[in-house]
């Protein structure tokens, strides 16, 4: 073989300067995810800006800032979604970029296309990728046209029952109705006959019109209970692209995730490369820059693999990627950010062992595992290590408030494979003490010891499947 071609083809051939990061960034969130951006920001020499509500006034978060700056009362929509807030007070303290975490207005394109105005760097996806992808009828459209593999069904603008109706009939049920605007299941309505489309329909759309103010839906053929798989995809300005391979997130309660892990079990190196593949074609499809995550489901008995939604935000469960590819997932969003390109090339980027996340609740078992609020009278958490992480906001102490989500830390580890980083998690959970309010570390333990997770029989109907034999 001409020993030139051997040469792996890099893409850049011009050594592109590489631009200075910031001086100072504003991150526009809360909790553990703030302290993670934090830890990045000091790491790379940024100053940091912390935004926080009455409640938080004494949070880590503050505490780990370099300047700190009250925006409210303890309401979100008073003070962590307040965007002229957040502008004054990047204005004052002098911040070029915003980074705006995950939740709160870190998928509102209104945000993104105001920093552009204001001239504030917004580390995160261009307004348009994050219009496109809002859409379930929209993304679905782009992916067909990117050969991107999706769920069977019509989402069209024709939203005439009758017809709707008729395409259920084509696609055969069960069928799903969904919220075009929807997410997190909301407005889903799974249709089991012809005999009750129409009074689903109708319900699936009052809660459209009142969780969206957008009521259009899109009917899919239903795959009785997938696996949810998603992947970490990076873009940067330059038209670069990559996947940073997949996360299995099928462990989930009323579409809560709850244990995450990275690689997904039971995929050939094939369909890990093809569901890589697709991902990237996904970003590139929408020009996407920054961190995105394509959401995929998989049918459990061929393996085959829909797109189901993009989420254009750097994801609650980013960590037990960077785990497994030993990669700092902030620090690749602040690069591109500043205009450089993607840290490492697609051939680069390993798959190194296995890692998984516990996200920890403050819930109650006792209470349908509906969120607890209260003290964080004792704490004590796993000692850190190179194979245990701990992100969390909150600290003994503190107060868990009912005004935000009831996740208080994320417990991620790492094994040289699935077994090895079992083991290491279950010692981790049984190092964790929490003494104040109700947690979900008991039924983690009880999770990660039963056999069918430990067989990696993972799929989303898993909790309803085996809750019997952990509660
Ligand atoms: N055509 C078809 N068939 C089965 C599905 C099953 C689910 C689903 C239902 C229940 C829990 C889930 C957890 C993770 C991923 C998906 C699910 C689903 N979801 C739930 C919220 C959103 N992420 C998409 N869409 C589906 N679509
Ligand atoms: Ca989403």
């Amino acid at each position: 073989v001409n020993p030139i071609s051997r040469t792996p083809f890099r893409w850049y051939t011009t050594e592109i300067e590489r631009k200075p990061l910031f001086d100072k960034i504003l991150i526009a969130n809360r909790g553990e995810i703030a302290c993670r951006i934090m830890k990045t920001a000091k790491k790379l020499g940024i100053k940091t800006v912390a935004v926080f509500s009455d409640a938080d006034r004494n949070a880590l978060h503050v505490k780990m800032a370099d300047e700190a700056y009250n925006i409210g009362p303890a309401p979100s929509a008073e003070s962590y979604l307040k965007v002229d807030k957040i502008i004054e007070i990047a204005r004052k303290s002098g911040a070029q970029a915003i980074h705006p975490g995950y939740g709160f207005l870190s998928e509102n394109p209104g945000f993104a296309d105001r920093l552009a105005q204001e001239k504030i760097t917004f580390i995160g996806p261009p307004a348009s990728a994050m219009t496109s992808m809002g859409s379930k009828s929209e993304s679905k459209f782009i992916m067909e046209a990117a050969k991107v593999p999706v769920v069977p069904g019509y989402h069209g603008d024709n939203q005439d029952v009758a017809f709707l109706k008729a395409e259920a009939d084509k696609i055969g049920y069960p069928v799903l109705i969904k919220a075009i605007k929807g997410g997190g299941g909301k407005g889903m309505r799974i249709v089991e006959t012809p005999e009750d489309f129409e009074i689903m329909l109708e319900s699936s759309r009052r809660e459209a019109m009142k969780s969206f103010s957008d009521d259009k839906v899109l009917i899919e053929k239903y795959l009785v209970t997938p696996r949810h798989v998603e992947v970490q995809v990076f873009a940067d300005t330059l038209g670069n692209a990559v996947y940073l391979f997949e996360r299995d997130c099928s462990v989930q309660r009323r579409h809560q995730k709850i244990l995450e892990e990275a690689p997904a079990p039971g995929l050939s190196e094939e369909l890990r490369r093809e569901l890589g593949e697709k991902a990237v074609a996904a970003a590139k499809a929408v020009n996407y820059v920054g961190a995105g995550t394509v959401e995929f489901i998989m049918d459990n008995t061929d393996q085959k693999f829909y797109f189901m939604e993009m989420n254009t935000r750097l994801q609650v469960e980013h960590p037990i990627t960077e785990m497994i590819t030993n990669t700092d997932l902030v620090q690749w969003q602040l690069e591109i950010a500043a205009g450089n390109r993607l840290p490492k090339l697609q051939e680069d980027l390993k798959k190194d062992g296995w890692a998984f996340e516990a996200r920890i609740y403050a819930e109650n078992p006792a209470n349908n595992f509906l969120p607890d609020v209260g003290p964080l009278l004792h704490v004590k958490t796993p000692d850190a290590s190179e194979s245990v992480r701990l992100e969390t906001g909150f600290v003994q102490g503190d107060e868990i408030s009912v005004h935000y989500d009831p996740m208080i830390a994320k417990l991620v580890v790492h094994g040289e494979n699935r077994t090895a980083a079992l083991r290491i998690l279950r010692k981790a959970l049984s190092e964790y003490e929490v003494v104040g309010l109700n947690t979900n570390i008991e039924f983690l333990k009880t999770l990660a010891a039963h056999p069918a997770f430990i067989a990696g029989d993972v799929e989303t109907g898993f909790i309803k499947k085996y809750e019997s034999d952990m509660f």
